[in-house]
């Protein structure tokens, strides 16, 4: 990144030689490191600021071109707020929205979603993989069921690419998002894939100006992060199986330590179905912000790091139908590839005491 920083100012968009060319092979070779990753071609892609926009323009963007009698989404309750949110805004314009339920392990019922599908459905929109409890959907099985039906998947794979295989050859997802930071990429960066982008048109641009990225998202491109996310996504593609294998070890230690040493918790999710990096755990008889305040040295969450306000209790752990709730006595721990097992130990060795010592409280 930092040569687009200090030496190479020059806008891609510029006709220039010595000035654009760079920069233009630049974010070319971002544009085929990123199409790598998920194995798509390089011409399905086009660059927002994170999965949030790229998550809003395929929903509104689809929105914006679907006739009056086809307003109606089929989605689930646990997805992020960055699908949430435009589907309820779609609904005060008179959209109909089915917000699927999810069972225990956060997994929804393929029949339900069968069942919600309608003559006007224009949209299933599913996330890869949770972003709070790690539970991974069905993919392959819901675009199966969507390419039969003639309508349009959309996944937010925000948690997922760079740390599970995303292979757009193999599963017909028609648009998917994601985003820089979560594959150790650069905040403020991300990537909406769009299906066969030049052949048909999916989608409305949500922003209007100097006709960019096929004129769907006019702007400046941000070159140094593109680059940035094009490396991040090269690293993935090099490393992520070895990442992988590292964190899911890290993850499944930490686990074993908490579930020998400490009564009643339980893992949040589908234990054996799961991004590797996602550990949600229920303390019951506790109180996730009583014990968040107990481990300052520890970096862990109540609910959607994404959120602005953190202590939100959780829609994700609210929806399952489990007794009792686990939403107000759960804490998310998140593993990277930097983390080490000293850490992994001593993180599980203050968590004992921390939830040892609040229950010796009450
Ligand atoms: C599943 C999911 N979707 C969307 C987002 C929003 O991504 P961004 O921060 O790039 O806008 C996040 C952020 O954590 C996420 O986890």
């Amino acid at each position: 990144m930092l040569p687009f920083l200090r030496e190479s100012f020059g806008n891609p968009g510029t006709p220039h030689p010595s000035v654009g060319g760079v920069v233009q092979r630049a974010v070319r070779e971002a544009r085929e490191e990123t199409a790598q990753l998920v194995n798509c071609r390089p011409n399905e892609l086009i660059w927002t600021s994170g999965a949030t926009e790229a998550n809003n323009l395929a929903i509104l963007g689809l929105a914006e071109q679907t006739p009056e009698g086809r307003r109606h989404i089929v989605t689930q309750v646990t997805e992020h707020s960055a699908v949430l949110e435009p589907c309820r805004h779609l609904e005060s314009k008179g959209w109909e929205v089915t917000y699927l339920s999810v069972d225990e392990l956060g997994l929804i019922d393929l029949q339900q979603l069968e069942n919600a599908i309608t003559d006007a459905t224009s949209l299933v929109s599913i996330m890869w993989g949770n972003n709070e409890i790690g539970t991974i959907q069905p993919v392959a099985d819901i675009a199966r069921l969507c390419a039969a039906r003639g309508i349009l998947f959309h996944c937010d794979a925000a948690q997922a690419v760079g740390k599970i295989v995303v292979d757009l050859e193999a599963v017909a997802i028609s648009m998917l998002t994601f985003s820089a930071h979560k594959l150790y990429g650069p905040k403020g960066v991300g990537v909406l894939f769009v299906r066969d982008l030049n052949k048909q048109q999916m989608i409305s641009p949500r922003q209007f100006g100097g006709g960019q990225e096929k004129s769907l998202r006019a702007g400046t491109l941000n070159v140094p992060c593109i680059v940035g996310l094009g490396a991040a996504c090269k690293l993935a593609a090099a490393h992520q199986q070895r990442w992988h294998d590292k964190v899911v070890a890290l993850r499944n230690r930490f686990e074993s330590i908490l579930l020998d040493r400490l009564q009643h918790i339980s893992i949040n999710g589908d234990r054996d179905n799961r991004l590797p990096h996602i550990s949600n755990i229920a303390f019951y008889e506790t109180d996730d912000e009583g014990l968040l305040t107990m481990l300052p040295e520890i970096v862990a969450s109540t609910g959607s790091a994404c959120h602005v306000s953190d202590f939100a209790p959780s829609h994700v752990l609210d929806a399952l139908p489990v007794d009792p709730k686990p939403t107000e006595c759960s804490l998310r721990f998140g593993f990277g590839k930097g983390n080490t097992e000293q850490e992994t130990r001593s993180a599980a060795d203050a968590i004992c005491r921390a939830v040892e010592h609040f229950r010796a409280s009450l």
